[in-house]
C-alpha cells in the first residue's frame, strides 16, 4: 500500500439487493483503498460484484431494492456511507465521476455535445456560457476529438461508438475529478479503439493527476492501465496487490485460473469450469471451493477466508496463504500439502499446471 494517505479507503462494505429469491450478498466485506493519482483495477469474473461495489461508493445503486448493510466508505477523509443525497449528488458532480460502458447511456440524443459538456463545466464552476463552451472545445479537442471546434455542435449520433466515449470522457473531465470511476468503458469498442481509449485514460491520468478505478473482467486490460489490482469473486476480494506482484505471483488460485485465461499469458486458455455461486446461498468455507483445483477438506467449512498479508502489500483469501506460501504447492486431492517454507516459487511442481 502507498505510503500517502489514500483518497478512497473501502472498509468492510457490505451491499445487498431483497430480491422474491432471498437476499443477494453482491457485495460481502470488501476492503480495499485508492491513493491519489493511482489507477486500480477491479476485476473478476461478470456477477463478481465489481459494479455494485463501485456504484456504492457513492451510493449509485438502486436503493431500494439495493441497501448498503455495512461498513465504511471514506473519501478524503468524509465517510459517504453517511452523506445525504444532497451532499453525495455534489460529490458525485464535483469529486467523483463515473463513466460506464455504453456512452450512448451518458448522453442526450437532443443536444449537442458541446452544450452538454458545457454544462458539466457550468455545474462545477462560475463561468460564463461563453467560457463553458469554450472550455468544452478545449476538453473535445483534449480527448482526440478531431477539429473539436467543428464538431462541438454536433449530436451524439453524429459520433462512432468510440468518439462517443472519448466525449463522455470530456464529459467526465469537465468537473477536473479526484476519482474517475470507469465501469468497462471500452468493453463495448473493437480491440483498436479499446486501446486508443486505454491509451487516453493515461495520458489523462498523468495531465489531471486524478485517481482512477477501473472496472473490469479483462486481465490484459488490468496489465495495461493498473498500478494496484483488487481480484473479487462473489462478493469477495480474493487478492489484492501490485499489477507486477499479482501477475508474476498469483496468489489465489481463483486469481491464477484467470491468469491462465488470458492469451499470450495463460498455458491452459480455457474458462474457468463451474459457475459462481447463488449470492442466496454461497457455499460454506471459501467460495471459490467447489471450483477450486486445489481445495481440501479445509477449504469446504467454516467461514470464507480472511485476507491475510504474507508479502508485503499482497494480500489474498486462502486457507493456505501465509509466509512462503506457494499457490503451486497445494495438491486438491482432499488433503493440504504443507505449505512450502522457503517463500520461492518452484514452477516444476506445479500441480495446476500438470493436471490439465
Ligand atoms: N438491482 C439488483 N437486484 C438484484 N440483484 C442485483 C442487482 N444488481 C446487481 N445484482 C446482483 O449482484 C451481483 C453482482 O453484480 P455486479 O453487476 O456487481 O457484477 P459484476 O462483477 O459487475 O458483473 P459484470 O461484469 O457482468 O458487470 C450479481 O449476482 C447481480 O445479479
Amino acid at each position: 500500500m502507498s505510503d500517502t494517505a489514500p483518497l478512497l479507503s473501502v472498509r468492510d462494505l457490505r451491499v445487498q439487493f431483497n430480491t422474491d429469491e432471498g437476499v443477494v450478498r453482491a457485495v460481502d466485506g470488501i476492503s480495499f483503498d485508492v491513493a491519489p493519482g493511482e489507477t486500480v483495477c477491479v476485476v473478476g469474473e461478470s456477477g463478481s460484484g465489481k459494479t455494485v461495489a463501485c456504484e456504492s461508493i457513492t451510493k449509485l445503486i438502486p436503493m431500494p431494492p439495493g441497501e448498503i448493510a455495512g461498513g465504511e466508505v471514506r473519501f478524503d477523509g468524509d465517510d459517504l456511507t453517511d452523506a445525504s443525497e444532497k451532499q453525495l449528488q455534489s460529490i458525485r458532480g464535483d469529486r467523483i465521476a463515473h463513466i460506464f460502458q455504453d456512452p450512448q447511456g451518458a448522453l442526450n440524443p437532443v443536444y449537442p455535445v458541446g452544450a452538454q459538456i458545457a454544462e458539466a463545466v457550468r455545474l462545477h464552476s462560475d463561468v460564463s456560457k461563453a467560457a463553458a463552451r469554450d472550455r468544452a472545445i478545449d476538453l473535445l479537442d483534449r480527448v482526440g476529438i478531431p477539429e473539436a471546434t467543428n464538431r462541438v455542435d454536433d449530436y451524439p449520433h453524429e459520433f462512432s461508438g468510440g468518439m462517443k466515449q472519448r466525449v463522455v470522457i470530456a464529459m467526465a473531465l469537465a468537473a477536473d475529478p479526484d476519482l474517475l470511476i470507469a465501469d468497462e468503458p471500452t468493453t463495448a469498442l473493437d480491440v483498436t479503439i479499446q486501446s486508443q481509449i486505454l491509451n487516453l485514460l493515461r495520458d489523462l491520468q498523468d495531465e489531471f493527476g486524478m485517481s482512477i478505478i477501473f472496472v473490469t473482467h479483462n486481465l490484459g486490460v488490468v496489465a495495461e492501465v493498473a498500478d494496484r489490482v483488487v481480484v473479487m469473486y462473489a462478493g469477495k476480494v480474493m487478492e489484492t496487490g501490485s499489477v507486477h506482484d499479482v501477475f508474476e505471483r498469483p496468489s489465489h488460485p481463483y486469481t491464477k485460473s484467470l491468469l491462465e485465461c488470458l492469451p499470450g499469458i495463460g498455458r491452459s486458455m480455457e474458462p474457468i469450469g463451474g459457475s459462481l455461486p447463488d449470492l442466496t446461498a454461497p457455499p460454506e468455507g471459501c467460495r471459490f471451493h467447489p471450483r477450486c483445483p486445489h481445495a481440501t477438506a479445509d477449504c469446504r467449512s467454516g467461514s470464507h477466508p480472511e485476507l491475510l498479508e504474507a508479502a508485503s502489500d499482497h494480500r489474498a483469501a486462502c486457507v493456505y496463504y501465509g509466509p512462503g506460501y506457494d499457490v503451486s504447492a497445494i495438491r486438491g486431492d482432499g488433503e493440504a500439502e504443507t505449505r512450502a517454507t522457503d517463500g520461492g516459487r518452484d514452477d516444476s511442481h506445479d500441480s495446476h499446471g500438470d493436471s490439465r
